[in-house]
């Protein structure tokens, strides 16, 4: 099928290559004249596992192009949009202008019996209201939200865990449903579920896995300070509640919290939303306040680690993105406690495999470098923040050889601290400094 893509992000760059992966002739459309010629390039705009080799294989094949102008994507069939929705100037609600732009956009290239289909996450109510421009238009609005992680895009979009189809009750909406059937064939073919629904379910089912993982994390969060309070140990009862199927082990890691694009924006835009229709949704803000306060924490403690002052101290940061196998900085936790303690007056060295030049032009006050070695080197304390699994294999001998003081406070409880302790580090983790490390004798 003839498609387009609207808005070329992470979101949308990772959808055109794979459904023109998936033999689909797709137009991806982006206003950012820079980042189309990138991709007409075939030069990925950001690290994404796998996405080079993607966009080259199919730009090879001619089935996919992109272009900055809308007038291109008037022979698709089926316009998917993929355009930002990010927190508004409230800081909480999501802002909206990007998808009502690009509807707008389109509305004269639509033929009847084309479809638009709704991918970027919004709050519920936001597609019938741009349900009845569209129909007038003689086109159909779908609602099939995206639950792709970074890092794991390509194969989150290939291979997804369920396919959700929000439709009205009509003919075009029968039409809709069975146009994305079609399109999603292969994934169907090998057993994803696709799930026909209304429209407002289908975007409600966004927002509630979002905060439904970002709730995950905030408990375990909050167990880790309990661990910490009473000398248990959080990864420990994190195994112990995963055993239990009807709980699962995922998205049970404490530690500095949840990050990126999408979990803290949504789940503030969820909150939002829920206010508006007059919903409580206090235990999400909760939920929201226990994760923004994990990084004041946290650099609270590498202080009190540091004799209560941090001011003209080296501190090491191994990692800026948000999570490993990404490059993304956005609200990310490594970024905001590195700032945070290069305002305590902290000497902060930031390194990352791939985030640093996004890092830099967000945090520009902060040092990088490339190697963790430099980062290390004459360190009074090293923060590790993201759980990059280059850092989990460093060799705690050789690091302690490099810093001034090997003090480390583990923000992703990711290191095997046995090993650390034994090469002399002063080993810190997040909620588990408990009876077991005790027995050890060796965390005080
Ligand atoms: N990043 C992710 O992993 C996921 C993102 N989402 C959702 O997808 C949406 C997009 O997110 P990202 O791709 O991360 O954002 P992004 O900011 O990386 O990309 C948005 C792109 O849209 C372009 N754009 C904006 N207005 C446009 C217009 N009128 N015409 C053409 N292009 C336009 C921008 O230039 C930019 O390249 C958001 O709603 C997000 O919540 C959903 C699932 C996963
Ligand atoms: O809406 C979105 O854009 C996406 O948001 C998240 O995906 P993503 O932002 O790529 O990242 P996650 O892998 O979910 O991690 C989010 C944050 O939570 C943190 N995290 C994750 C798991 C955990 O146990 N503990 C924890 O602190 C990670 O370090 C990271 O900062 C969701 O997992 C996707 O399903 C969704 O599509």
């Amino acid at each position: 099928m003839r498609l387009s893509v609207i808005g070329c992000g992470y979101l949308g760059t990772v959808h055109a290559a794979a459904m023109a992966s998936l033999g689909h002739d797709v137009v991806g459309i982006d206003h950012d004249l820079t980042r189309v010629h990138e991709l007409t390039a075939g030069r990925a705009p950001f690290f994404e596992p796998g996405l080079q080799q993607l966009l080259t294989d199919t730009l090879t094949t001619g089935r996919l192009r992109f272009s900055n102008d809308i007038a291109d994507a008037a022979s698709a069939r089926l316009h998917f949009l993929c355009v930002g929705t990010p927190s508004a100037a409230d800081g909480a609600s999501a802002e909206l202008g990007f998808l009502r732009t690009a509807v707008s956009s389109l509305l004269p290239l639509l033929k009847p019996g084309d479809f638009v289909v709704g991918k970027s996450t919004v709050p519920v109510g936001t597609a019938s209201d741009l349900a009845a421009q569209i129909s007038a238009a003689g086109a159909t609005l779908a609602w099939n939200p995206e639950f792709l992680r970074e890092g794991h895009a390509i194969a989150d979009t290939l291979h997804p865990d369920r396919i959700v189809v929000g439709v009205e009750d009509t003919v075009g909406g029968v039409l809709a449903a069975e146009a994305l059937h079609d399109i999603y064939a292969p994934c169907i073919a090998e057993g994803a579920p696709i799930i026909v629904t209304d429209l407002a379910t289908a975007e409600l089912a966004k927002g509630a896995a979002n905060a439904f993982l970002a709730t995950k994390i905030s408990f375990m969060n909050m167990m880790a300070d309990i661990a910490d309070a009473a000398g248990a140990d959080v990864t420990g009862l994190a195994q112990i509640l995963g055993h239990d199927p009807r709980i699962g082990s995922r998205y049970l890691g404490a530690g500095i919290g949840y990050g990126g694009g999408c979990l803290p924006k949504d789940l503030r835009a969820f909150v939002a939303r829920a206010g508006e229709l007059g919903a409580d949704a206090e235990m999400l803000r909760q939920v929201n306040l226990v994760n923004a306060r994990r990084r004041t924490a946290a650099a609270q403690r590498l202080v009190e680690l540091l004799d209560g002052a941090v001011e003209g101290r080296r501190v090491a940061v191994l990692g800026a993105a948000f999570k490993p196998d990404s490059d993304d900085v956005r609200d990310s936790p490594a970024l905001d406690i590195a700032s945070q303690l290069g305002s305590l007056g902290a000497r902060v060295v930031v390194t990352d495999p791939s985030a640093i030049e996004n890092a830099r032009a967000k945090a520009p006050r902060l040092e990088y470098t490339a190697s963790w070695t430099e980062a290390l080197r004459g360190a009074d304390a090293v923060l590790l923040a993201t759980d990059w699994s280059e850092y989990k294999r460093i060799d705690p001998a050789r690091a302690a050889a490099l810093v001034a003081r090997p003090l480390i406070v583990d923000g992703r409880n990711c290191l095997d601290w046995e090993a650390w302790i034994a090469a002399g580090w002063q080993y810190t983790g997040i909620g588990v400094r408990g009876p077991f490390a005790t027995a050890h004798g060796q965390f005080e």
